[in-house]
């Protein structure tokens, strides 16, 4: 039977695969998206991988939020979306470039079953202009903002996404939504901002929780990954190998001498499926 969608997770960060090659859905609108990612109305995810779409010789991917948005890059999406074009037979090979939004990215299967992938993610910038966040253009290191009294010190980052990290002596799940919230939408992040919580537990180690713009709190995440491991670095607090860990598992940092930055991590399917009538009737009213 033919699919309307497929769904992965990485680390707990779950995405819906949506192929317009397999499917009758040509066109996502922003409702649309926020009714297949709801999880009680619709069926599920963290948000929605849209491809491959073919332009000249280069495999792209839209990548949306569950709030609608689109997002430039999404690490755990990219990895998920590489899983996807093996098992449905779009490569063959173990090594592929993939176009973001967000900017080209090199990927390579670590095993024949998809299950460990790595993705060059390219370079980060902490250029205020390039982020963006408000202000005087200047690198955003270590600034001090005060949200609900608590003075923040916060590093601001672009790895195609914008990123705020937070460094704390203690993180907390409650801390990322209570504060995380307030942060996406804060006036000086014109694009709002995925925020991490970043605690230091040594050199080649650093926990995160994450608050993902249009998506919320999530167990996992790819370019926050990155984007916490790049901060750390630029504060001096790790070395160029670093284990991520977030409450949904661990993704493994290398920062390279030529600054591009590259992750691995897992992928796992989940499952695949059609949209019955019923639904069916309101993405297409
Ligand atoms: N919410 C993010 C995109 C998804 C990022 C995350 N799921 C990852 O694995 O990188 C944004 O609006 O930039």
């Amino acid at each position: 039977m033919k699919s309307d969608f497929y769904k992965y997770h990485a680390l707990g960060n779950d995405y819906i695969v949506i192929d317009p090659n397999k499917t009758r859905i040509n066109y996502l609108s922003e409702e649309n998206i926020r009714l297949i990612c709801h999880r009680n109305f619709g069926v599920g995810s963290d948000g929605i991988l849209y491809g491959p779409l073919f332009q000249d010789n280069s495999i792209s991917l839209k990548i949306f939020n569950p709030d609608g948005s689109e997002a430039e890059k999404s690490g755990n999406g990219i990895r998920i979306f590489s899983r996807y074009l093996a098992d449905a037979g779009y490569i063959t090979g173990s090594k592929f470039r993939l176009a973001t939004l967000g900017g080209e990215v090199d990927v390579a299967l670590m095993d024949s079953k998809g299950g460990q992938i790595q993705v060059d993610m390219g370079t980060v910038t902490f250029q205020s202009d390039q982020i963006p966040v408000a202000g005087p253009v200047r690198e955003v290191i270590k600034e001090e903002l005060t949200i609900l009294n608590r003075r923040l010190t916060i590093t601001c980052l672009s790895i195609g996404n914008p990123h705020c990290v937070v460094l704390c002596d203690d993180i907390s799940r409650e801390q990322a939504i209570e504060l995380g919230a307030l942060l996406e939408i804060n006036a000086i992040f014109p694009n709002r901002i995925n925020v991490q919580f970043l605690k230091i537990l040594d050199r080649n180690n650093i926990q995160i929780e994450i608050w993902e713009r249009g998506a919320g709190y999530t167990l996992a995440s790819g370019s926050s990954s990155c984007a916490a491991a790049s901060a750390a670095f630029k504060m001096g607090l790790v070395d160029k190998e670093i284990n991520v860990h977030m409450p949904g598992g661990i993704i493994r940092i290398e920062l390279q001498a030529t600054g591009r930055v590259l992750m691995t991590g897992p992928v796992t399917s989940v499952a695949k499926g059609v949209f019955c009538e019923e639904l069916w009737a309101q993405l297409t009213k």
